[in-house]
């Protein structure tokens, strides 16, 4: 049902970041602002930067629901909200990327290549299917990220400045193409940055806000006689929106007349025409009419009676398919996306050949040397630094990106976040684990451990194991902080459990009781400690010696030496899955806070 989207006073508080020396101070972002967007017309927020043009759209489309309070009417289900970043996924083509909006969003997509067709020929986007995401320009970009929500044939849209970046003329083909969606029945907000007097025209209405106040609500042709009408003449050949932004800006005065003018909102500017001419003549304020002011406050609900609701509300699915379909389509759309990766995957191969390599060089036919305790300590601990720091490395560096999309596509209800995270959890593991066992391959055949299938078999087990934890943090650091934080927050993380991976080895004995409860805590330690009970435990044949004496060349004397003779395999191995499925709740957690 199209109705009107009606929003009072509200008010917008944010918590302003922690600075050293500093308490942290509360920030009031939108005073107290109403309004109406009508149904079926293109509604542009305006206003000078930092006015809160953003947080409004963000408060009123739910993006942001942290510190906003006030009353807002709006069906949020059939909205959809489109971010400035237009983010997509760069490696699939403009056809692909529609596909799975349609095979997500559509209940009965059998007509899908008709849906897909139509919406990419009304937004002009025929020509560049075949072309992948990141070949596209900041206008199709734009256009993508519109086309990709209409496939839901949504009656909301709400664009966080969709012009920004492009020139005038595509700045114009763009609030066109809004203004044309609007004419089968959408409404459409979006904010805007001093638009020019051609694209001005386009709208129907203007919400300008200054300081967190909202100065004027009505059709653009009226901000002339509103403002004259208050003493402000908009000088001839000037734009009237540069000029109540300017005006804005410069003048606190000027924001709390106009202010108060138009009630915060409450009211509406709406032209007076003269019938013969069809000129704008000038101007009426009228109350913004809102029929929530109008609705009869309900009786207060019992908590038995909210229980229900809340069941209720549980069990209807906010999206168009079961979790299981979404799971399937998400899988099958990141194994294209990381197969399609031939860069990252030429670089993956070769990283892993070339380190399983020179790792194998450097350790060549030592694996049986009794002299050379260190140097096999050192080899295991050098395996298990090589798959932690890959695999926490690279989610730090790329997961960020993603998080933002996901967040939008969660919010738009493409998907649910337990697929996606089931989708994200499976879709790596098959190239995980061919990375990983070619580099074990290395570093196991060519120092010269023995040929014994079922030791190598228990040595790749666990290399991938720990390749799977370090995933798990990696990931979670990716999904919690940004790329800059990330990079301090990874080393911060693995350098301890490195300290506590080495800690100990050459006094094994004396180590204090609380600190092996700490080094229980370090993956990198479980680790070490598994590959050097797999390579020399388990009955090990005599290592080599050349001198008349070689201390520890029987295997069973380096594991009493390291004090771990008597330590299972598999209570370690606990442990390791202990903190694969800690860092894997971590990561559901961190996504969900982030996604809400
Ligand atoms: N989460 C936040 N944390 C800290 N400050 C914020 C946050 N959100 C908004 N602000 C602040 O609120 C003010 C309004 O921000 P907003 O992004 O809504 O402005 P805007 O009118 O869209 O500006 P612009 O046109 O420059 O994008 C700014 O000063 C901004 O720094």
């Amino acid at each position: 049902m199209f109705r009107n989207i009606e929003f009072q006073e509200i008010v917008y508080t944010i918590k302003e970041s922690w600075q050293f020396g500093k308490s942290r101070q509360k920030r009031c972002i939108l005073k107290g602002v109403s309004g109406v967007f009508p149904q079926g017309q293109l509604t542009g927020i305006m206003g000078p930067s930092g006015a809160g043009k953003s947080s409004l759209l963000n408060a009123i489309s739910g993006f942001r629901s942290d510190g906003v309070k006030g009353a807002i009417k709006i069906n949020r289900k059939d909205s959809c909200y489109i971010t400035q970043d237009d983010l997509h996924q760069p490696l699939l083509t403009v056809e692909e990327i529609m596909s799975v909006a349609c095979e997500l969003k559509i209940k009965n997509p059998v007509n899908k290549a008709t849906i897909i067709n139509d919406i990419l020929s009304s937004l002009n986007l025929t020509s560049r299917r075949e072309n992948t995401a990141k070949q596209l320009s900041g206008g199709e970009k734009r256009r993508l990220s519109i086309a990709l929500e209409l496939v839901a044939n949504p009656t909301v849209l709400f664009l966080d400045e969709p012009t920004s970046g492009l020139d005038e003329v595509t700045a114009a083909q763009c609030v066109r193409l809004l203004r044309d969606l609007t004419k089968q029945g959408r409404t459409i907000v979006c904010t805007i940055h001093q638009p020019s007097g051609t694209v001005l025209s386009l709208f129907d209405q203007i919400y300008v806000l200054a300081k967190g106040d909202c100065v004027f609500q009505g059709s653009p042709q009226t901000i002339v006689p509103f403002m004259a009408s208050h003493g402000y003449n908009c000088p001839k050949h000037y734009n009237p929106s540069d000029y109540l932004i300017e005006l804005c800006d410069a003048e606190n005065e000027v924001i709390s007349n106009l202010s108060e003018a138009i009630n915060n909102g409450k009211s509406v500017i709406s032209p007076t025409i003269d019938k013969e001419t069809n000129n704008v003549i000038g101007f009426d304020v009228k109350n913004a009419v809102m029929s929530m002011l109008l609705d009869t406050p309900a009786p207060p609900k019992s908590s038995i009676v909210e229980k229900m609701k809340a069941l209720k509300r549980f069990l209807q699915s906010d999206y168009a398919h079961s979790s299981l379909r979404q799971f399937l389509v998400l899988m099958r759309m990141m194994q294209t996306k990381i197969y399609r990766n031939r860069i990252a995957l030429g670089i993956m191969l070769f990283h892993h050949i070339f380190c399983g390599a020179i790792l194998g060089l450097i350790f060549l036919n030592s694996a049986n040397d009794g002299e050379r305790m260190f140097d096999h300590l050192k080899f295991s601990i050098a395996i298990v630094f090589f798959l932690s720091y890959t695999q926490i490395i690279v989610p730090v560096l790329s997961y960020p990106l993603e998080v933002k999309l996901v967040k939008k596509e969660c919010f738009n209800r493409w998907y649910g976040l337990t697929p996606y995270y089931l989708a994200l959890t499976f879709s790596r593991i098959p190239l995980q684990i061919f990375f990983n066992i070619l580099f074990l391959t290395l570093v196991y055949w060519l120092p010269g451990l023995p040929m014994q299938w079922w030791r190598f078999g228990l040595f790749s087990f666990v290399g991938v194991i720990i390749s799977l934890v370090a995933e798990g943090l990696g990931l979670t650091i990716g999904s919690t902080f940004s790329i800059t934080n990330g990079c301090a927050t990874g080393p911060m993380i693995l350098a301890p459990m490195l300290g506590l991976a080495i800690y100990g080895f050459d006094f094994a004995a004396e180590i204090p009781l609380q600190m092996y409860a700490l080094m229980k805590m370090s993956f990198l330690r479980i680790g070490v400690v598994s590959i050097v009970l797999i390579t020399f435990g388990y009955n090990r044949d005599q290592l080599d010696c050349n001198y008349i004496y070689c201390h520890f060349d029987d295997p069973k004397v380096l594991l009493r030496y390291l004090r771990i003779e008597e330590v299972s395999l598999w209570h370690e191995l606990t442990f390791l899955f202990g903190l694969m499925i800690t860092f894997r709740v971590l990561l559901y957690f961190s996504l969900r806070k982030r996604l809400k």
